[in-house]
């Protein structure tokens, strides 16, 4: 059973029109483009006949009430209002939403279902609503319009919202960082994220894949999300930092780890023991180790991001000090480990379910000259392509963008007040029924050339952003996913129990809470 049906989470919970608007009868933006749901992406793929599509992957989409907490999470008040009222003779409308639990809100909703709540949010409000989490209202922006409203932000009425959201990890780094000096800092690291940068870094993440996945155990079970997330860890510091993973790449990614916890702490004061004091203590190690390396990686003449760019942006080239080129690259640490760790643990989940598509993508990687692979020998793999768009589409490694409005400001005519933290929910856009035939089914051929769904509308697939802050590592980002799991398709066959649905939390990026438990068999020909 979902909450589709019942309980007061369920109210108002008519169909939206392709641009996120509400068709049900709330007021909140209804009724203005009432026309039927257009999918043109997906005319002509009706899917296989009988498809079991409408009953696949119903957490992803959808809030399950057959567990006693959700059952007792969908009777929470919502205790519904306005966020703001308008400034007079605007012709704005207040931000609908719901306030929930005293301090509390709907915060516990928020982590334990992601995308689906704000896809609730939207189905009761329309594409510009707010809610209550943790003592704080934030506004969610769904559906393509509004999203692509706030991320394009003409008229530069947003400026970052992580920093105030998860703390000062990624301070110095991009995306805490806005016009002018973003940009500017943006185009000098372009190069560093260029074609011709990035063949070096995906060599040395292939062959580290192909070495740690050789560790991994076959025949007995092991738990998933522990071993990619250890994977990703091994495979990043000699592509990015130029170091061996033993010792010194385990240290700093452990460190990185630190940081990347701190940014759910609840207590967010420096007392020992606490993850908020041990990533304090862990930034300050890195900063000081990176901004030592600098100097090295500048002279090696090197092939691996720091030291690209360093020979870019450093003194010589009198961009960036030294302590700049240290923050960027720690930033890149963090940026670059836990959304690929989403992304291939998605696509593995998905690859073990469907075990056609893991056939599939298998024989093509079989089928490719031996040895870690090349950017074009990636390039060439376009069944896992396909798969990890369509897994990153289900679930979406990074499915908010944190924003904050600098000024008054609105979207799609709702007043939002300088101030207002909003969540751009790309996640949401991606389950859509309005954009995407069938949303909740694992459907790679969706990407196919003669589908295109994705093409329905720019943000109806965006998984890296878009805007001024589109993730620059995206195709970096994506080739490491594909090197990974063409190594694994190459080495080893698994697939789950029949009836295994993981229970993804959303806590901080999307992981399945049981840690996904599967064996691996050595790959027969
Ligand atoms: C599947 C993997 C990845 C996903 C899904 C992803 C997702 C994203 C998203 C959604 C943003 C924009 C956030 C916002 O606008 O609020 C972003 C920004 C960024 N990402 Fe990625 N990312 C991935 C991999 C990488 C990798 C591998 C790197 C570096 C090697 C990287 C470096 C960055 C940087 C530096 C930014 C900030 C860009 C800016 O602010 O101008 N990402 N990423």
């Amino acid at each position: 059973m979902t909450a589709g049906a019942h309980g007061p989470l369920a109210e108002n919970t008519g169909p939206v029109d392709n641009t996120g608007h509400s068709r049900g009868s709330n007021g909140a933006g209804p009724d203005k483009n009432p026309g039927p749901a257009k999918n043109p992406g997906s005319a002509g793929n009706p899917g296989p006949a009988g498809s079991p599509g409408l009953a696949e992957n119903p957490g992803l989409v959808d809030v399950d009430t057959t567990h006693w907490l959700d059952a007792a999470l969908q009777r929470v008040p919502l205790r519904t209002g306005p966020l703001a009222p308008p400034p007079p003779g605007s012709g704005l409308e207040p931000v609908p939403g719901d306030k929930g639990l005293p301090f509390l809100g709907l915060g516990v909703h928020t982590l334990r279902y992601g995308p689906a709540f704000q896809l609730q949010l939207l189905r009761r409000h329309g594409p510009v609503s707010w809610w209550q989490a943790f003592g704080r209202r934030i506004v969610a922006v769904s559906g393509p319009d509004a999203v692509q409203a706030v991320l394009v932000n003409k008229d530069k009425a947003f400026a970052t919202g992580w920093p105030a959201v998860i703390g000062p990890w990624f301070d110095g780094g991009l995306l805490a960082m806005d016009a002018p000096a973003h940009l500017a800092d943006r185009r000098v690291m372009q190069t560093a994220y260029g074609e011709e940068a990035i063949a070096g870094y995906v060599l040395r993440m292939a062959e580290d894949a192909e070495a740690a996945l050789a560790r991994w155990p076959l025949g007995r079970a092991f738990t998933a999300v522990p071993a990619i997330r250890e994977l990703s860890s091994e495979v990043t510091p000699r592509a990015i930092l130029g170091v061996a993973y033993e010792p010194a790449g385990r240290r700093i990614m452990r460190a990185v780890e630190e940081c990347i916890h701190a940014e759910t702490a609840a207590v967010r004061l420096r007392i020992p023991g606490t993850s908020w004091y041990r990533a304090h203590r862990a930034r300050r190690l890195l900063l000081a180790g990176l901004t030592r390396a600098v100097p090295a990686a500048r002279e090696r003449a090197g092939d691996d991001f720091l030291s690209v760019l360093s020979r870019i942006g450093g003194p010589d080239g009198d961009r960036f000090s030294t302590r700049q080129l240290a923050e960027h690259a720690l930033f890149t640490l963090i940026a670059s480990h836990d959304t690929t760790v989403v992304a291939t643990l998605a696509s593995f989940y998905f690859l073990g379910r469907n075990p056609e598509w893991q056939a599939r993508a298998r024989a093509q990687s079989l089928a490719r000259p031996g040895g870690p692979p090349t950017v074009e020998a990636l390039g060439g793999l376009d069944v896992l392509e396909r798969v990890v768009k369509e897994s990153m589409r289900l679930v979406s490694p990074s499915p908010i963008n944190m924003r904050v409005a600098v000024k008054d400001t609105e979207v799609l005519g709702h007043f939002i007040p300088a101030g207002q933290l909003v969540s751009v929910c790309t996640g949401v856009n991606q389950l859509m029924p309005e954009l995407w035939h069938e949303p909740q089914r694992f459907d790679p051929d969706r990407f196919a050339p003669d589908r295109n769904e994705d093409r329905v509308h720019r943000l109806a697939w965006a998984p890296f952003g878009s805007g001024a802050h589109k993730c620059i590592g995206l195709h970096v980002g994506m080739l490491k996913v594909k090197a990974t799991l063409d190594a694994m398709v190459r080495r080893f066959h698994w697939e789950f129990p029949a009836g295994y649905e993981a229970a993804w939390r959303f806590s901080s990026l999307p992981a399945p809470s049981d840690g996904m438990p599967v064996v691996l068999t050595p790959r027969t020909p």
